[in-house]
């Protein structure tokens, strides 16, 4: 079943430009036709948030944050009609789409309308002099969001961008655009003012995204995507100086020490390394376990690689899903076929699993489980971005932070210990803009999230969002 897919512009459909075709991952079947924006489409998407931004900047704050309830009432009941629409272009698991993609949603709108509507002025006083900061908001902001995390990702640069008075204008993944579809309809059914938050739809370079990002009428792009994406982008928007943030790859290191209960390391680490078939920015690519515990720990882990369970999407207890493109499967087994070549020893997966049934036209791969390859090898040094992970042997601390930070990324980190403070020592030596102690992908939103290096510039989540998506002035008078 095919569902067209339009733009949403000025607060009402938009079905213009060129269409194509997205796909199911679970059977590699036509999902969606979805139009694609080309120049003009992007130019009145752009026009239309120009137009909303004075009056919706001119709303008090407290007004703003009420929007952002509205929606987070909305998205909660249209809830069902999301986790389909997020399950149709991802093949992910009911559950973990029920439990994560969508609620996230709802609890962006709502965090950010709370830590804005909360959030003092600054004032400074000397004995003669009062300095106060007003914040004036950027503008109208290009939101480019991932196919990783659909929903979670786009709410969460829509929620601070518009609770801080801009208006946006959002482009999905091009293999994933049915949940912002979703969400631009809800929009229109609380009356969100026309041109506060329009959406369109297409590919990255050379298509509508690059064309958004450098539309003259954009005053700061929010981008959400692979390191070298970032480095593009960075290089269209760099003669208009406009502010980016951008939240990019990683490589990220699990530390498992002998002290550690192993238990909570091995179920934690099957988490860290498979939950969304390893596409999530945040797992765990490289584990790195402390000598005396290494053989238990890779054969445990290897053993809970091969229980993992390739159900429908519908099944609520599958855990593992497919790539999101037969483009990905392969990459992801382009690295497998490499891992072979450079030596690995395989302790689980490094295939294709085969049903017998629809899903052998799907793009899914076996979860995998690697040990035998040295620091310098590509496998453990690129970003794959699917249910995999390389295992190594360490005999000392050092030795382990050092291994752990022999990395052009610096995303997130997993440490397991049973030493509190070596917990704290090692996480504070890691160059990462995350890091886990005995637990994985725990969220508190009020928290500076965002890498180091080549995973990403600046930092969402709390009065972070809300500094990036608006300008101080600094007012000092003379008493
Ligand atoms: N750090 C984080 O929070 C985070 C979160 C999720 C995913 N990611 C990263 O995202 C990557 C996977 O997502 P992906 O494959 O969609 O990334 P991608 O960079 O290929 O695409 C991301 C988005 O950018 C658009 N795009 C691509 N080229 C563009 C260009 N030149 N100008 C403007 N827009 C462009 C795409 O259409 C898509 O909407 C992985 O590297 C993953 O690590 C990072
Ligand atoms: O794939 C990357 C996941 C990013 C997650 C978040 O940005 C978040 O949980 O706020």
């Amino acid at each position: 079943m095919s569902d067209q897919v339009t733009h949403f512009i000025g607060g009402v459909q938009v079905a213009e430009g060129a269409t194509f075709e997205t796909h199911d991952p679970v059977t590699g079947g036509v999902v969606r036709l979805v139009h694609e924006a080309d120049r003009a489409v992007v130019d009145k998407a752009v026009a239309a948030a120009r137009a909303a931004q004075p009056g919706w900047a001119a709303l008090p704050i407290a007004e703003r944050a009420g929007w952002m309830r509205r929606l987070a009432d909305a998205i909660e009941a249209r809830f069902e009609e999301l986790v389909a629409a997020e399950i149709a272009d991802t093949g992910k698991s009911i559950t973990q789409t029920r439990t994560l993609d969508i609620p996230r949603g709802a609890a962006n709108f709502r965090s950010f309308a709370e830590i804005a509507a909360q959030r003092p002025d600054e004032a400074f006083h000397l004995k003669d002099v009062l300095s106060y900061t007003v914040r004036r908001p950027l503008g109208v902001v290009a939101v480019i969001v991932p196919w990783n995390l659909p929903f979670l990702l786009a709410t969460w640069k829509i929620g601070p961008s518009l609770v801080a008075g801009n208006t946006i204008v959002v482009k999905p993944s091009e293999h994933t655009p049915g949940s912002m579809a979703v969400l631009a309809d809800i929009a229109a059914e609380v009356g969100l003012p026309p041109g506060v938050l329009n959406v369109v739809h297409g590919f990255g370079g050379g298509s509508t995204g690059q064309f958004l990002v450098e539309h003259p009428g954009v005053d700061a792009v929010t981008f959400t995507g692979e390191s070298r994406t970032g480095s593009t982008i960075m290089k269209g928007v760099a003669d208009r100086v406009k502010p980016v943030s951008f939240e990019l790859g990683g490589k990220n290191a699990g530390l498992v020490f002998a002290d550690v209960d192993l238990d909570a390391a091995v179920e934690g680490s099957v988490r860290s390394v498979f939950t969304n078939g390893g596409q999530v920015c945040l797992c765990t690519e490289r584990l790195y376990v402390e000598r005396p515990i290494f053989e238990e720990f890779v054969t445990r882990l290897a053993k809970r690689a091969g229980e993992l369970r390739f159900g429908r999407p519908e099944d609520e207890d599958t855990t593992m899903m497919p790539m999101i493109s037969a483009e990905h499967r392969d990459k992801v087994l382009t690295y497998y076929r490499l891992a072979e070549k450079e030596g690995a020893e395989f302790r689980a997966g490094g295939g294709v699993p085969r049903f017998g049934d629809e899903r052998d036209g799907g793009y899914y791969v076996e979860p995998t489980v690697l040990t035998g390859l040295p620091p310098t090898s590509r496998v453990n040094r690129e970003e794959i971005f699917g249910p995999v992970c390389h295992v190594t042997p360490f005999d000392t601390e050092a030795e382990a932070i050092a291994l752990a930070n022999d990395s052009e990324y610096g995303l997130a980190a997993t440490v397991w210990t049973s030493r509190l403070s070596r917990a704290h020592r090692v996480a504070q030596s890691l160059e990462a803009g995350l890091v886990w102690v005995n637990t994985w992908y725990l969220r508190d939103l009020r928290t500076p999230f965002g890498g180091v290096k080549l995973s990403g510039i600046g930092r969402e989540g709390g009065t972070d969002s809300l500094d990036f998506y608006s300008e101080p002035t600094t007012i000092t008078i003379k008493l």
